[in-house]
């Protein structure tokens, strides 16, 4: 039998006494595909950090435990060794650069030159950038995904579904990649993108005999693609199993210690008919995610999904009207009338809040405490947790109260409400997030992929959460999801956003085929071959 291609053994960190690995194993084959999986906060990006040489962990102390390539001990302190292993790693957060192309991104720091009559004299540094051929391997790569991207377009404006995809054809374009470390990357792919990086992960691995270990939230995933599986708790290997032994229960289960319902709460249909929002011609310049003269009523104490597929624009929507990109059009919200387009304090004053899909993008203050970070808004927006007096300081008492009843709420795993936000766990970063906005009390919520990076159990938890705050406050809601599932489970009724525009708007009991159509915009298409 061939030596396994990675083996890590007896792995425990500890980052500043609190341990969050204890003697982890984890034996990934060749051209094997194997899932890591566990709870937010369980330990798997630090693991990863750990094979990937990353400072943060030379900085707080190092590892103990011994790392393993094809059966030879290694020494990896940085990411270049781990580059020069084999090992290529897409990160939850991305790494681009978004002022370059995506060429310049798949061939950053692996450019090839060519000579130049200045080179031929002074030598090979001052030769020029080879870019016909950079480009060829880009194309190359991209094409490894059968995506339809184009190679010379600029990084920065692209959305997040293409920015992974960026991300893995940099770490194929290597020639001596032999094991790829992708971290989250379908949370930002709607189901079909889902299903055709699934398809080239097994290419890869069954074809290419390249080793794929691979971390997500999305159970059905690793049921689907993964040959074997690790669940980790509390910093533990609790089981190893073969995918074909397991199921989305058992991995919940292991994953969580207890028995986890996965179906959120069923909730009573709303039978509003009185309008809450009405968006008119909605126009947000939003590079990639594009909205193109929207129109749509949003009818109060519904839970409304925005679906489509990525690049429509159903992004664009919320971050237009909630101020963080251009956008023009009229949004009159009832009860405050219309509102000032291009002001997120507008925005906010109105009683929206939103929720984002880049929670490190918009806002988290990642060195500030979780308590301050779920205040801030409430203090800017609407004068909260502010002393009486005259002159209005901060109100320390009221914002721990605060914060330690949130976190209990949305358990969100944490050393107490003072720890910084930066040593959170993504998963629990999205959960300060959505803590922050509920601080607002908001009769409408933008929700946009509110799952994203989430373990199954936390899923459960912020899904009722957004059911309970919609049937016992009334709240209006409108979210956006790139899963289908996610929007039927829990919303009235479903629009689809297509090119920008409204394509239809479904009940949550429609066909596949019926949302499939829509997604694909054949409405559309028969309107402009009838007109
Ligand atoms: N830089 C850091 N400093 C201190 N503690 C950290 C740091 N990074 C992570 N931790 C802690 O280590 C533990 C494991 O976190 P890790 O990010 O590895 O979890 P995870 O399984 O990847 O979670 P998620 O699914 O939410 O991404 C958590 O308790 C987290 O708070």
């Amino acid at each position: 039998m061939s030596r396994p291609r990675l083996e890590m053994k007896n792995i425990s960190k500890e980052y500043f006494g609190n341990q969050v690995l204890k003697s982890v194993n984890l034996t990934v084959g060749d051209g094997e595909i194997h899932a890591l999986v566990g709870e937010n906060g369980a330990g798997k990006s630090t693991l990863m950090n750990i094979l990937f040489g990353m400072p943060v962990i030379h900085n707080t102390g190092g590892f103990n435990g011994t790392v393993l390539v094809d059966g030879r001990p290694v020494q990896i302190n940085s990411p270049e060794q781990a580059m020069s292993e084999g090992i290529g790693m897409v990160h939850q957060e991305f790494m681009l650069l978004p002022g370059f192309t995506v060429t310049e991104n798949i061939k950053l720091n692996r450019e090839i030159t060519k000579e130049n009559w200045a080179s031929k004299i002074f030598g090979k540094k001052l030769e020029s950038l080879d870019f016909i051929r950079m480009r060829e391997d880009a194309r190359k790569a991209i094409k490894r995904m059968d995506l339809d991207l184009d190679e010379m377009l600029p990084v920065a404006g692209l959305p997040v579904s293409f920015m992974q995809f960026v991300e893995i054809a940099r770490e194929l374009d290597k020639d001596n990649l032999k094991l790829l470390v992708l971290d989250e990357p379908t949370a930002v792919l709607t189901e079909s993108e889902a299903d055709t990086l699934m398809s080239v992960m097994k290419k890869l691995a069954k074809e290419q005999g390249i080793s794929i270990l691979f971390i997500t939230h999305r159970l059905d995933e690793v049921i689907e693609v993964a040959d074997n599986i690790t669940v980790l708790r509390d910093g533990e290997v609790v089981a190893e199993l073969a995918a074909k032994d397991a199921s989305v229960e058992l991995l919940a289960e292991l994953m969580v210690g207890r028995k986890v319902q996965i179906r959120p709460k069923s909730h009573k249909a709303s039978s509003a008919t009185e309008v809450a929002m009405t968006i008119e011609n909605l126009y947000v310049d939003m590079p990639g995610e594009r909205v193109r003269g929207l129109s749509l009523e949003v009818m109060k104490g519904e839970i409304l999904g925005i679906g489509g597929l990525a690049g429509h624009g159903k992004i664009g929507v919320a971050n237009g009207i909630m101020g963080l990109y251009p956008a023009r059009g009229r949004v009159e919200v009832k009860g405050y009338g219309e509102i000032k387009l291009n002001s997120p304090i507008s925005a906010l004053k109105s009683g929206m809040a939103f929720v984002s899909e880049d929670r490190r993008g918009t806002g988290l203050l990642l060195d500030e405490s979780i308590e301050l970070n779920i205040a801030v808004q409430a203090m800017q927006s609407q004068n909260k947790f502010l002393t009486k007096g005259l002159v209005k300081i901060m109100d320390r008492k009221s914002i721990r109260e605060h914060a330690n009843k949130m976190i209990k709420e949305l358990d969100i795993r944490c050393v107490g409400p003072h720890q910084l936000v930066r040593r959170l766990s993504g998963g629990n970063q999205q959960k300060v997030c959505i803590a922050r906005a509920l601080t607002l009390e908001p009769s409408i919520l933008f929700v946009s992929e509110p799952t994203r990076g989430i373990d199954v159990g936390a899923k459960k938890i912020v899904l009722d959460l957004l059911v309970e705050l919609n049937q016992k406050l009334g709240m209006t809601i409108i979210m956006t999801s790139s899963e289908l599932g996610e929007l039927r489970s829990v919303c009235d009724r479903i629009a689809i956003i297509y090119q920008g525009r409204l394509e239809g708007v479904l009940p949550v009991d429609a066909s596949d085929k019926e949302f499939g159509l829509l997604m694909a915009g054949e409405l559309s298409h028969h309107r402009k071959e009838a007109s």
